[in-house]
């Protein structure tokens, strides 16, 4: 196994071209937050925004909609229920992050199977949280594509089946192998396995283990696969940077909410782009 290190975000992270517009970072879909999880889809697109994606659209519960727009005016809305909508949106986009939030109902369903009815060959399509969940309990079928699923371990263990205590690095490369997907599995020093090569994250803190840490990751991962053209290198230094900005906070914060993760990415981001 590798381990990541700080590299990753000198090889990833680009200082912007003059002549570039929004178009050139990226046109990304961020799907979830039913009722009662609102505030998941909206950290993930929070994250989305701060780390550089061009053009943000949240697709979630219209009930979510005045505090999406108090919090982010920066994205754009759809009403995750407007099939039709929906699937314009996601078939546009080139960047799309589905689950945050999402809820495990009848509708959740409907809504994931309308997302991933509408991906294509050439998008990044990350899958977080409920979507997950969702996924290995009904038989839903997976587009083609650069798939990213971010579990936790107890997702990835509904979703590989291994339970957690035999989630070893062997197996969890065996079942990645199946899914031909990237998958990173989150934890204390969390692993990614992408079809080349599988890598260890060794930074990250307990101050980390706050509700919407990952919500705020799936974001990220999709901020910076929407902007950085290496597919895989962005995944990695999303998951690096993610950490590494938790640890400074740390520093002198008992505990480092997701948000404040966000509100420091522009500024970390300057910091390693060449
Ligand atoms: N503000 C919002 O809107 C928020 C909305 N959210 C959204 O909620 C949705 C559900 O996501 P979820 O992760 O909260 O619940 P679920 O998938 O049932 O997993 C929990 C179960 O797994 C177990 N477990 C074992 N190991 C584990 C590990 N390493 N990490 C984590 N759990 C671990 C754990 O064990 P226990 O804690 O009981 O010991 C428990 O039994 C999802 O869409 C998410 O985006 C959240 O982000 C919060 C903020
Ligand atoms: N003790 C810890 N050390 C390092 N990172 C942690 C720790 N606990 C949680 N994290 C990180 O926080 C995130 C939690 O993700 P997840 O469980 O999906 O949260 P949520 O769904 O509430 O947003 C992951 O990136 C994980 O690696
Ligand atoms: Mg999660």
């Amino acid at each position: 196994m590798l381990t990541l290190s700080e590299d990753i975000l000198t090889k990833t992270i680009r200082t912007r071209p003059d002549n570039s517009y929004k178009g050139t970072y990226g046109r990304i879909v961020l799907v979830g937050g039913n009722a009662n999880f609102g505030g998941a889809i909206i950290m993930a697109s929070t994250a989305a925004v701060y780390a550089g994606a061009g053009l943000v659209t949240t697709g979630t519960d219209t009930s979510n909609l005045s505090s999406l727009h108090a919090n982010l005016p920066e994205t754009m809305f759809v009403n995750y229920y407007d099939k039709v909508k929906l699937s314009q949106l996601v078939s546009d986009a080139t960047t799309v992050v589905v689950g945050p939030g999402l809820g495990e109902d009848f509708h959740s369903e409907e809504v994931l199977a309308t997302v991933l009815a509408n991906t294509n060959a050439d998008q990044t399509v990350i899958i977080d949280g409920s979507a997950i969940t969702l996924l290995a309990a009904h038989k839903i079928d997976t587009p083609a594509g650069n798939l990213i699923y971010t579990p936790h371990e107890m997702e990835w263990q509904r979703l590989s089946g291994i339970k957690i205590g035999e989630q070893t690095v062997e197996a969890n490369q065996v079942v990645q192998k199946q899914f031909n997907a990237t998958i990173v599995l989150k934890k204390h020093h969390s692993e990614i396995y992408t079809k080349t090569d599988t890598y260890q994250l060794p930074i990250g803190t307990p101050a980390q283990a706050t509700g919407g840490m990952g919500d705020t990751l799936a974001g990220m991962i999709g901020g910076f696969t929407a902007q950085f053209e290496n597919q895989q290198n962005a995944v990695l230094a999303a998951v690096y940077t993610h950490s590494a900005i938790a640890e400074e906070l740390a520093q002198s914060q008992y505990v480092v909410l997701p948000h404040q993760i966000s509100q420091a990415l522009p500024s970390f981001m300057k910091r390693y782009a060449n």
